[in-house]
């Protein structure tokens, strides 16, 4: 390998990208190894880190040194139009203008056509490392089953005509997609939903308590009511009233100063009683008489939960943003709530493009399984989002872009298809549908061709008047009875994911979760930093997303991180945030939750969404070409995994939070 200058660019990122496939398929790197030369680059020494290790899969790496043999630097060549060439990123309009993907020997094109054919490539890693073997040619597998370039009345993306930008940097691509529908989530009215169904939301408005708790003065024990110094007179036989008072009995005759009788707990304490007597410290001797046992002497007040002890009327209980857990539930319950206001859920659609998709089976004649269908739907549900469907589209422009303009949902979020292919439809059908690119790439790996955009409204008033909408899943009318009209219809946001799976998973944590957290009303997470237990290689210019899990609180990196891989983030706790040029071992760095805690709460969402698939149940022609999310979703109910804590015990300290109602009188003593 000749060594690069740094300042090289694309070609470093070649030789970045390739160290850390390669790094991505050994175990996690140790702490610093040595770099043989001072002045040797950083990718250099990347790379010879990663050949170091012991089962890095070498062959593959000599097998592509010596594929080429024009000694043409082929990957680098691709590069170079990807990023350099301002030209080149017109061929991606030229495709969806028709040409159908530039001239014939143009070494970009050229390039596309292999990846495209090599898509099932059992390489790993980044997309430039599925180029490798171009030289001598391959013999191809059997083309995918269809693949359309785009009629010619297509309209050319803005960007498509301007030089290569920069992407986005990765804290601030988060930031823009947090802001992205501040006025959106502001516009959306609370949704009343009765307890049954509110377990997973967001509460749209504080809680305040509707009774005083305890509404009454309540016995914390089984035993006597006492009013009083004793010994004190109980019931005669004629008196007594078999139990005494019982919880759930109306208010008692006043007790006489003197007098006991008998009760349970939670009873409503009767007027004049000054104490509880547990049943254990008291003797009945039968001779009418209650005696207190001398070692545990009557206190003023004793075992009654005094009327307001936790909350007064009108107390705020819970903040808006609140999430309700079985807890909050609970406490609403007891405060007297029937339903809650809660934060309307947006709703989402999924479109995963792929002609090389498969839904069952193994992967054969150079398709996979789609990998992304199953995953896409439950992670959105687990940030808040109610999932309306989950389609699978054929590489064809047009249907690409039909699905994005006629889908009624808050936010669309398209996977695969977001670089400069020939069959990449999501740049050309923003373009085609003048949407507002928020964020078009982003200095993050993987997962750097990511993007946000906002849809024009006139799409989303075209799309309602359209009769022909193939979402057999949307909820047209319960939409439309919730958004009265076109003009008060808030804007529409689409999410791009990359079609590698890990970058996807970048994709839905870099931009899906600020923007649904938004939507959802949920408070930013804290930044939780952890120590790297091992050093990390960086990108020399991006951030790094990296699996990690948890290990006595220090953030362990994980095997098998490639952007093709799912094998390290389904056994992670988190992903690191890994700042450009890398991080030594012991560094704190960011860890990005997973958001399995709401996997808990799937059940009902789940629930939820299945009525309103039952409501809108296609009808006619609407059904086809869809896949009902419903088997995706389903799958994602991972219902083993929640025994794992969100969050690692080094973020403990969050929950740390007290409010100054100590709850337990000491006459009570600890529960
Ligand atoms: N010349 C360049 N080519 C590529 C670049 C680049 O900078 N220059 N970036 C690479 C990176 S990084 C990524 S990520 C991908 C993003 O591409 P797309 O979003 O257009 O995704 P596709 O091309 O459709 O697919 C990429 C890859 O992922 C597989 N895939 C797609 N969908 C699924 C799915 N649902 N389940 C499983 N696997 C899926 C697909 O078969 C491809 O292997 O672009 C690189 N190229
Ligand atoms: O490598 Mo791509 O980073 O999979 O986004």
């Amino acid at each position: 390998m000749t060594p690069r200058n740094p300042r090289d660019g694309d070609p470093l990122d070649r030789e970045v990208d390739e160290a850390l496939a390669l790094a991505n398929e050994s175990p996690p790197q140790g702490p610093e190894q040595p770099v043989d030369k001072e002045d040797e680059d950083w990718a250099d020494a990347a790379l010879n880190l990663a050949n170091g290790r012991p089962d890095r899969p070498a062959p593959e790496r000599g097998r592509d040194d010596s594929a080429d043999p024009t000694g043409t630097d082929w990957a680098e060549t691709a590069l170079d139009l990807a990023h350099e060439r301002p030209a080149k990123r017109r061929e991606c309009r030229d495709e969806t203008g028709g040409d159908g993907g530039g001239e014939a020997g143009d070494p970009e094109a050229d390039v596309y056509v292999w990846r495209q054919f090599l898509g099932n490539s059992t390489s790993e890693g980044t997309g430039s490392k599925n180029l490798r073997p171009r030289a001598p040619a391959p013999k191809p597998p059997a083309p995918y089953p269809k693949r359309t370039p785009a009629p010619p009345t297509s309209q050319p993306h803005p960007l498509m005509d301007k030089p290569h930008h920069s992407p986005t940097s990765w804290p601030d691509a988060r930031a823009i997609a947090a802001r992205a529908a501040v006025k959106e989530a502001a516009h959306a009215a609370p949704v009343m939903r009765p307890l049954s169904e509110a377990l997973g939301q967001v509460l749209a408005a504080p809680l305040a308590a509707l009774t005083d708790l305890p509404p009454f003065d309540t016995s914390a024990m089984d035993g006597w009511a006492l009013a009083g110094p004793g010994p004190w007179r109980l019931p005669t036989d004629d008196e007594d009233q078999d139990h005494g008072i019982l919880a759930g009995h109306g208010e008692a005759a006043a007790l006489p100063d003197g007098h006991a009788v008998r009760i349970a707990t939670g009873a409503r304490v009767p007027p004049g009683a000054t104490a509880v007597l547990r049943s254990e410290y008291g003797t009945d001797a039968g001779d009418g008489w209650l005696h207190a046992s001398a070692a545990h002497p009557v206190v003023l007040g004793q075992d009654i939960r005094t009327r307001g002890q936790e909350c007064r009327s009108g107390d705020q209980l819970l903040s808006a943003g609140t999430l309700v857990t079985p807890a909050v539930l609970g406490l609403a319950a007891a405060a007297g709530y029937d339903e809650l206001p809660t934060v309307r859920r947006p709703r989402v659609e999924v479109l995963v493009l792929g002609d090389e998709l498969l839904t069952e089976g193994l992967p054969h004649d150079g398709r996979i399984r789609d990998a992304l269908g199953p995953m896409v739907g439950p992670w959105l549900r687990a940030l808040g989002a109610e999932v309306t469907g989950t389609r699978r589209l054929a590489d064809e422009a047009d249907a690409v872009c039909a699905a994005v303009a006629e889908s009624s949902a808050d936010v669309v979020v398209t996977t695969g298809g977001t670089a400069a292919g020939p069959v990449d439809h999501v740049h050309p059908t923003l373009g085609r549908l003048g949407a507002e690119l928020l964020v078009d790439g982003v200095a993050v790996r993987p997962g750097h061709p990511m993007l946000l955009a906002r849809l024009a409204p006139e799409n989303l008033e075209s799309s309602e008047s359209s009769e022909s909408s193939e979402n057999p899943e949307s909820s047209e009318k319960s939409e439309k009875a919730e958004n009265p009209g076109p003009q008060t219809r808030p804007a529409r946001h689409l999410v791009g994911l990359p079609g590698n799976p890990l970058a996807a998973v970048s994709g839905l944590l870099t931009l899906a979760e600020p923007l649904l957290r938004t939507l959802t009303g949920r408070p930013a997470p804290a930044p939780g930093p952890a120590p790297l237990a091992e050093a990390v290689q960086g990108h020399p210019r991006d951030t790094r997303l990296v699996p990690v899990t948890f290990r006595q609180d220090a953030a362990v990196p994980l095997r098998f991180n490639g952007p093709a891989m799912l094998r390290g983030i389904a056994v992670a706790d988190g992903l690191a945030v890994i700042p450009p040029g890398g991080a030594k071992r012991g560094t704190e760095v960011e860890v990005l939750d997973l958001p399995w805690s709401a996997i808990a709460t799937e059940q009902l969402s789940y629930a939820d969404h299945m009525r309103h698939a039952d409501q809108s149940r296609p009808t006619g022609r609407a059904s086809r070409g869809t896949d009902q999310a419903s088997s995706a979703d389903r799958a994602g109910q991972g219902a083993d995994r929640t025994h794992r804590a969100p969050q690692a015990s080094h973020r403990k300290d969050k929950a740390a939070g007290h409010g100054d109602g100590e709850d337990i009188s000491p006459e009570e003593g600890p529960a």
